[in-house]
């Protein structure tokens, strides 16, 4: 058994762990379908302006808008209707003085006419057409070029895909876009007692909780969670399965960091490589380590599934955004009223679930082999570690899991 020594505080195991992960530098094709929340690898210039062409923004009559001056409602211009475009239409048509053409949303303007006349402020007399309202020029048209201009950087490397980027990018007639590569996460649950789903349980055995939880956070927020099988918490075994393991970006494993008998995890990790830290000075996630080996990170995550999750958000997340190229999560805490006195954990920083309701923050923290704590929480509460209590009705800031 080997004791923790002395305890890191969070903030500088955060600064190890980041300082030990690297952006991945390579990238990847990706279809257009598939790229929401992709990471654009380069600039990305447009090939053709939007819209291409100047085209009619209302349904109505395409205009020289000097034929409308002084329309009114007792005092209409009355135009001859020579032609009607459609969308889709090739423009060939030209208007001249004292000439409209009937015009539909979206299709090109006819050469010479420079305003459109809403539909509602007309009306149609056979061959003719009476303008009620005086138009402007450029009234009721969308230019051509007004959107984006041939040439210009539309998205710039590093933009993460969002459904308004992806349509700039569809703007363009591209169906795909070099995206940098997701990093890969190797999941590592350990421990004889734990077991796949699917399989029947043995005695003392419980479903694994870890790996999938682990995943989502991985999946969330822009990696790709690569799920090991479960080890066995014998030395060589173990060994074996983190050395292939190591063939992603980064490893994550889940148990044995603790200090008991069949803990092994930093003996293994400190022969393969070198530990950085192992303990830090939060509650829950005590045990939890980290560790390079050929210059890739290896967290060694708590067991207990709420220790395992809460460390997921707070210590894995802003190292996968890094990975992934994505900016930090900009954490903005929702201000609420304490519902319970909650007792500090002295020493220890506190990652506390909470459940919002009506604007009272509910601790939830049952204890760390819990799981459904994390489940009902919408975030946590960052208790600083001289804290004795937090008493009820005091204003917390509720940092949101999904904010
Ligand atoms: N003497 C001490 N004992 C413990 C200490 C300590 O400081 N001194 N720390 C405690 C704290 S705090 C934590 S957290 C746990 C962490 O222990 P380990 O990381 O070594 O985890 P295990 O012992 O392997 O497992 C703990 C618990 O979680 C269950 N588990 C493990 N993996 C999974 C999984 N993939 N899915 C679901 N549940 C899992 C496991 O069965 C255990 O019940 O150590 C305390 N002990
Ligand atoms: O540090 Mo442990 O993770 O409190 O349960």
């Amino acid at each position: 058994m080997k004791p923790f020594g002395r305890l890191l505080d969070f903030d500088n195991a955060l600064a190890i762990v980041l300082n030990a992960v690297v952006p991945v530098d390579t990238s990847e094709s990706v279809p257009i379908k598939n790229l929401f929340g992709r990471v654009l690898a380069e600039d990305l210039r447009a090939i053709m302006s939007i819209p291409p062409f100047s085209r009619a923004a209302m349904d109505g009559y395409a205009v020289i808008a000097e034929d409308t001056f002084g329309a009114g409602r007792r005092s209409p211009k009355s135009l001859r209707v020579v032609d009607q475009i459609f969308a889709g239409d090739a423009p060939f048509v030209t208007t001249e003085k004292g000439k409209a053409v009937q015009i539909a949303t979206g299709a090109p303007m006819p050469a010479g006419a420079d305003a459109v006349v809403m539909v509602e402020e007309t009306e149609r007399v056979d061959e003719q057409v009476n303008i009620y309202k005086a138009v402007y020029p450029g009234a009721n048209i969308g230019q051509a070029g007004e959107d984006i201009k041939q040439g210009e950087i539309i998205l710039k490397q590093g933009t993460q895909f969002d459904a308004g980027k992806i349509g700039v990018l569809a703007s363009q007639g591209f169906s795909e876009a070099s995206v940098f590569r997701k990093p890969r996460v190797a999941i590592m649950p350990t421990g004889e007692e734990i077991a796949p789903a699917g399989q029947a349980l043995k005695p003392g055995q419980i479903y694994d909780i870890n790996s999938h939880t682990l995943a989502a956070v991985v999946g969330s927020n822009g990696g790709e969670p690569v799920k090991m099988p479960i080890a066995e918490d014998k030395p060589l075994k173990l060994r074996t399965a983190i050395e292939k393991a190591l063939e992603n970006d980064m490893v994550v494993i889940s148990g044995g960091s603790s200090v008991g008998e069949r803990d092994l995890m930093f003996s293994i990790l400190e022969d393969l490589g070198k530990v950085l830290f192992h303990g830090i000075q939060v509650k829950p996630g005590k045990p939890t380590m980290f560790a390079v080996i050929d210059g890739k990170p290896v967290l060694g995550m708590p067991g207990y599934p709420t220790s395992c999750l809460i460390n997921g958000h707070v210590l894995l997340a802003p190292a996968v955004r890094k990975m992934a190229r994505l900016p930090v999560e900009a954490k903005r805490p929702a201000e609420a009223m304490l519902a319970q006195s909650v007792p500090g954990s002295v020493g220890r920083r506190q990652f506390l679930p909470v459940k919002l309701v009506a604007g009272q923050a509910w601790p939830l923290f049952k204890e760390s082999g819990a799981i459904t704590a994390t489940a009902e929480a919408d975030g946590y509460l960052d208790i600083p570690a001289n804290i004795d209590i937090l008493e009820k009705g005091e204003t917390v800031r509720v940092f949101l899991f999904n904010g």
